[in-house]
């Protein structure tokens, strides 16, 4: 876990996070570029699911302290604000009515799957729309450089965010370690 102190937008852009919110959602993120973002969800109403390049917005609020939105193909919206020198962020996500009635759908690897999710958000509910918006802990930080493949290269499995927390999963240079 790096103890670095973050100043500005470029020492957040590239860093890595695992958090979990108070609702026991375990969420791992990347800031890969400076519009481009990659995730994997290990717990929760999704968890399973996860995604390469999305894109959103990276905005440094005040110093310190970043803000990230963006829409996804389902409808979900969501709404970050990162406190990385606190290890802690907010997170609002506004859920469409088909994913909380069919979160099934949504658990792969979404870049394979985008029309399937263009066709469900119109073939089922959008209204009214879930939102959870909660506090989370930020229990890893990762040094991984910007556009890094191997940040979310693969499926997540049961005890990865172990492995990366005790340092199993990435090399020295942030690539991933081959089984
Ligand atoms: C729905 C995606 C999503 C990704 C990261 C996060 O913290 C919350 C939602």
């Amino acid at each position: 876990m790096t103890e670095k102190t973050f100043k500005t937008l470029d020492d957040f852009l590239g860093t890595h996070f695992i958090y979990t919110y108070d609702n026991g959602w375990e969420y791992e993120w990347y800031a890969k570029n400076d519009h481009t973002v990659d995730y994997r969800i290990h717990g929760g109403m999704v968890a399973g699911r996860w995604v390469k390049d999305q894109e959103a917005n990276i905005v440094m609020l005040t110093q310190g302290i970043y803000k990230i939105s963006w829409t996804e193909p389902t409808g979900t919206d969501v709404a970050l604000d990162f406190m990385p020198n606190e290890k802690k962020l907010h997170g609002t996500i506004f859920f469409p009515k088909w994913v909380e009635e069919h979160p099934e759908i949504t658990v792969k690897f979404q870049n394979d799957f985008i029309p399937l999710m263009e066709e469900s958000r119109e073939k089922y509910e959008t209204y009214p729309k879930l939102v959870v918006p909660e506090f989370a802990n930020i229990t890893y930080i990762g040094e991984a450089g910007q556009n890094n493949d191997d940040v979310i290269n693969q499926a997540p499995y049961e005890g990865m965010t172990d492995d990366i927390r005790n340092g199993k999963y990435y090399d020295a240079d942030y690539k991933m370690n081959k089984k």
